[in-house]
């Protein structure tokens, strides 16, 4: 190191102190967080295996060149691969690999999307045939639905796919500039084979989009097809972040493919050319983006928590003014405005754990309630993994943002692994749909199910709260100091109550109007606020649920139930205004809920750096000079700086061409006027 003596071997820890001071058994919490003894075990195992391997290294993808990190992702799958095959890991194994190796590339949406979607789609036949070769990676295939001109709109594409009779071909076909597929994850530079999206047309009809599988590049030496035209769609924000992956565009020019490449499970086209629909719901053509939406649910604590651990940490390290008298200065985790924007934040990511384990539940159950041709609760679990996909990735992407800024100046570097995390993230709020228009989905859930329990029917999971509609509208709120806050029923029914109407006057307005689509486009903005509220809902009592159930390890349960209010007090005092403006609360009770928010930080503080050492993220993973276990933040920032290639030369490169120049005057001359 350059500069300063080489700390000696010595292990520091500069938040041992801080460690000291837990009220509860950190290794309970861990498995708790991990989901189980088990999980724990495959997630201590694999971190490290990937963290000990130079393979994996990650420090300088902010650094190289696009082509660089691009071609290096490609190593990395390749030896991660390897890996798998070689150790015979499992799926579970595997994927917490591909977790930690924590760089987006083709393997996601192959394994993520184009399985899942044959999976949900291909008949027993199609899956014979095609994933066999896709669980070898013998193909590499993307899910390619959105157009240079449409993507949430998901019946406004335009591709193709006209079926020929006499040759037993659909052709497939970019018929404008606007159809060019455009956005699939790795499709510009990796796939053989896309997942395509196309209008059916058969006989002369157009009968909506369906999905084909075409092959797009040679099996023997990767050349595109003919009359395949596919490429990058170029650099995406950020250093790093999710340019790894080769997202691409891809345009037909009449490409013909066998008829049993329609994927025919849920629709088939006769030799003849006739349509047929199977009596399943043809929503089961959205399976696989249900499926990521749960998935990207899950892993919003992850990311979450990453940013937290890097905050809290380096808040406990750093210390800002008060070192009067020999003191020391204060340590910037303890000034209130930090606790204040960092807590909920630590709070979220506990509550978006437990909503990420009960959302792997659902889809668990959904699924095995699809197999026994069971689809009521379709649109339950439509509506959830739409809401809190939502929900949970804004509040994640903002909240890594929030942690950059409350590492102050450190945090705008690389260094701090923070800027990266956010450009890696952000996209997943726009990603598997645009987070408005999926709180819209929700909305339409949500007045189509007061008008079902308008007309007698007993709304179920989710819902059920808006089988009481009567009595959560005409009830009040009974908290008359802060304390009250504290009890369980009371917070629960506080969001029900604002949910449910806020719910109820959007169903008031649109039932009123003569137009109701007319009026459902006017009244949107209060609609996505409707669902937001109906998300948080989910997310605080799930939490509850959770926060109520003994738990193995001292102090485990408590630290729950302190996480659990503050998430909810801290959603109640930011959103307050629905809380008033439904009249379900007075000033005075938001003013008691601000007090107990306070007070529960108190209860935070000596806890906080443990909190986050339960999430149990290896300094690998969270690649970041700030938030290292050991907090010796200094000596890696400055180690760090000597790494950068700019100080590779004492004298940098250019200095002859255009710095000399200027300050030995040769570039404007004696006669200058400035
Ligand atoms: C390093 C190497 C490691 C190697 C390791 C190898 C081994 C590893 C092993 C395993 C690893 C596994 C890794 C997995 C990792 C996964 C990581 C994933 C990362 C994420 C990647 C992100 C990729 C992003 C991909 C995409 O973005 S795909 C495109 C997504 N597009 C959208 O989301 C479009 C949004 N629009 C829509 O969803 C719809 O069109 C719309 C908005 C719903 C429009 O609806 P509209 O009402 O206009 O029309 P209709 O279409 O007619 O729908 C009406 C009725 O249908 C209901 N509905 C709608 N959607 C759904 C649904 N999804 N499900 C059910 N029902 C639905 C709707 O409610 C209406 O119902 P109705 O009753 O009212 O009629
Ligand atoms: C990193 C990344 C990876 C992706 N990977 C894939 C992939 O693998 N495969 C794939 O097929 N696609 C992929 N996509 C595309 C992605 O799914 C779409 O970008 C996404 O669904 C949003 O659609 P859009 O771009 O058409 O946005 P638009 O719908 O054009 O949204 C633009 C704005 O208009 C608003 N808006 C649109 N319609 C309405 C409405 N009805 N009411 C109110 N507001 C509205 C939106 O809220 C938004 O603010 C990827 C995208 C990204 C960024």
């Amino acid at each position: 190191m350059e500069g300063i003596e080489e700390r000696g071997v010595k292990e520091v820890d500069y938040l041992a102190e801080e460690r000291a001071g837990a009220q509860f058994h950190v290794h309970s919490m861990k498995i708790f967080l991990a989901g189980g003894q088990h999980e724990y075990e495959v997630s201590t195992r694999i971190a490290n295996l990937v963290a000990n391997d130079p393979v994996f290294a990650k420090e300088d993808r902010a650094r190289i060149s696009r082509k660089e990190l691009y071609k290096n992702s490609l190593k990395k799958a390749g030896h991660a691969w390897k890996i798998i095959l070689e150790k015979g890991l499992t799926e579970e194994e595997s994927m917490r690999m591909r977790a930690f190796i924590d760089e987006p590339n083709y393997t996601d949406l192959h394994w993520g999307m184009f399985i899942t979607a044959l999976k949900g789609q291909a008949t027993e036949e199609q899956q014979h045939k095609w994933l066999r070769q896709a669980y070898k990676l013998a193909i590499i295939g993307c899910y390619a639905q959105t157009e240079l001109g449409h993507g949430s709109n998901v019946q406004g594409l335009e591709t193709t796919a006209t079926f020929d009779p006499s040759t037993d071909e659909f052709v497939l076909n970019s018929p404008t500039l606007t159809s060019t597929k455009w956005w699939p994850g790795g499709l510009g530079k990796a796939s053989t084979h896309a997942l395509v999206y196309a209008r059916l047309i058969t006989d002369s009809q157009d009968y909506g989009v369906h999905a084909f599988i075409a092959q797009i590049r040679s099996l023997d030496d990767h050349i595109p097809l003919p009359n395949v035209t596919v490429g990058d769609i170029g650099v995406k924000f950020g250093n790093g972040g999710y340019n790894s992956m080769d997202n691409g565009l891809l345009r037909f020019d009449h490409v013909r493919i066998p008829r049993e490449n329609m994927l025919m499970k849920l629709a088939r086209v006769t030799e003849q050319g006739k349509y047929e629909r199977s009596n399943k719901p043809r929503q089961l053509g959205y399976g696989a983006m249900v499926y990521i939406r749960q998935g990207i649910v899950a892993e919003a604590s992850v990311y979450l928590s990453r940013a937290v651990t890097i905050a809290v940490r380096y808040s406990a390290v750093r210390r800002q003014f008060g070192g009067k008298d020999d003191k020391a200065e204060v340590q910037v985790i303890d000034y209130r405005t930090q606790q204040h924007r960092l807590f909920p934040l630590l709070a979220t990511a506990y509550a978006y754990r437990i909503v990420g384990f009960w959302m792997k539940w659902l889809y668990a159950d959904v699924t095995e309630r699809l197999n026994n041709n069971d689809f009521s609760n379709l649109p339950e679990v439509h509506a959830c993994t739409a809401g809190l996909k939502s929900i949970t990735t804004s509040v994640t992407a903002d909240g890594i943002e929030q942690c950059r800024k409350l590492c102050g100046g450190h945090g705008y570097l690389c260094a701090s692994g923070l800027p990266e995390l956010y450009a890696a993230y952000v996209p997943a709020c726009t990603y598997e749909g645009d987070n408005t228009i999926l709180l819209l989905q929700v909305a339409r859930f949500l007045l189509k199910t007061l008008t079902q329990v308008a007309s007698g029917t007993k709304p179920v999971g989710t819902a059920a709260y808006l089988g009481n509609v009567q009595h959560l509208t005409s009830v009040n709120c009974e908290v008359s100091q802060g304390k009250d806050w504290l009890n369980p029923s009371v917070l629960l029914e506080a969001f029900e109550a604002r949910s449910a109407r806020m719910a109820v006057a959007c169903a008031m307005h649109v039932a009123e109007a003569p137009d109701s689509e007319l009026a459902f486009e006017e009244l949107s903005p209060e609609l996505v606020e409707a669902a937001r509220a109906h998300c948080q809902l989910i997310v605080v009592s799930k939490f509850i649920e959770q926060a109520q159930k003994d738990l193995p390890g001292e102090g485990v349960k408590q630290q729950l139930e302190v996480l659990c209010n503050l998430y909810a007090l801290s959603l109640l005092t930011t959103h307050s205004s629905d809380f008033l403006a439904t009249g379900y609360l007075t000033g005075t009770q938001v003013s008691h809920a601000k007090d107990q928010q306070k007070a529960l930080f108190s209860c935070v503080r000596p806890n906080a750096v443990a909190l986050v050492d339960a999430f149990d993220h290896t300094d690998h993973y969270l690649g970041s000079a700030l938030g290292r276990y050991d907090g010796d933040v200094y000596t890696h920032l400055y180690k760090g700086a000597w790494k950068d290639p700019l100080n590779e030369s004492v004298v940098t490169e250019g200095y002859h061409e255009y710095l000399r120049p200027v300050l030995t005057q040769q570039l404007w001359g004696p006669t200058s006027k400035l």
